[in-house]
């Protein structure tokens, strides 16, 4: 049985909690206490308000689900634990140095980087950009004001530009915008759109090269506990969790 850390006890730490099968989260941490105390009582995990203590206890990989900020301050120190990470809020990645230091720690120490395929579809395929010619990349993400806290009466354009500059100001919706990057091996064309005609988080992905021509559209559900997060990428960290140890590896 896999025993897993996990640092954030939100929204997506709640649906993996609950999708517990061939692995068991054993310690948990998050900067609201109530929150941590309140969540290892449910699910029978031990709690912690140190992360220094948190991480010393014995567990075979650290799931980070709680912000960039915190994937940012503590993936280092995972890794130098001796262990593996799964990072969700991939958007911390969006800084090309700590992302190369990270990803060196891990290759000295054999340890491995995971991210979720979060809540876009084709991260698997979209690889090939790594090896072949691309012409152009764009995602353009769409979701309702509510999702960005915020208000409109029509369809508003926040953002257009490149990933790191799009995740660096919109650092809880844009992780994805990240994750293609890193997918694709280049700094990926992003647009930002609120639109209060739309009840989905919607991601449309637009992809042309040497291969063909791409066009996945996404429209998510939200998550039940934070709309900005759309369920897909709560459902596949979980999945994500649930292959660790099978030896049957699919995709790219
Ligand atoms: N990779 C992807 O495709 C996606 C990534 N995400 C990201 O996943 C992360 C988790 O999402 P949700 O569970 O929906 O968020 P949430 O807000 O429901 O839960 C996050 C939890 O982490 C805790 N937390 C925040 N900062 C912390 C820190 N520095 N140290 C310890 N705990 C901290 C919060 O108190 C909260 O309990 C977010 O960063 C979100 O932006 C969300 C959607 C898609
Ligand atoms: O959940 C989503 O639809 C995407 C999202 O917030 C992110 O990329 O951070």
């Amino acid at each position: 049985m896999i025993t897993v850390g996990l640092l954030g006890c939100g929204n997506i730490g709640r649906v993996i909690a609950a999708g517990q099968e061939n692995f068991k989260i054993t310690a948990v941490y998050d900067v609201v206490p109530a929150r941590v105390e309140e969540f290892a009582r449910e699910f029978d995990a031990k709690p912690f308000s140190d992360f220094s203590a948190f991480l010393a206890e014995p567990t075979d990989i650290i799931v980070e689900a709680a912000s960039v900020v915190a994937a940012t301050e503590h993936a280092q120190e995972v890794l130098e634990s001796g262990k593996d990470i799964v990072i969700m809020s991939v958007g911390a990645l969006a800084d090309k140095e700590f992302r190369a230091h990270l990803v060196e720690t891990a290759r000295e120490l054999k340890r491995k980087i995971h991210i979720p395929s979060g809540a876009v579809m084709g991260l698997d395929n979209i690889r090939i950009g790594q090896i072949s010619r691309v012409d152009k990349f764009v995602l353009r993400t769409t979701k309702n004001p509510k999702s960005l806290s915020r208000e409109a009466t029509e369809r508003t354009q926040l953002f257009a530009g490149k990933a790191h500059d799009c995740v660096r100001q919109y650092p809880k919706n844009t992780n994805v915008a990240e994750s293609l990057s890193i997918a694709c091996g280049r700094d990926v064309d992003v647009e930002l759109w609120m639109d209060p005609e739309e009840d989905r988080n919607m991601h449309e992905i637009f992809f042309e090269g040497e291969f063909g021509e791409a066009y996945i559209r996404i429209r998510n559900l939200p998550s039940p506990d934070n709309p900005a997060t759309s369920y897909l990428a709560a459902l596949s960290i979980l999945t994500l969790l649930k292959n660790l140890d099978n030896p049957l590896v699919i995709g790219a």
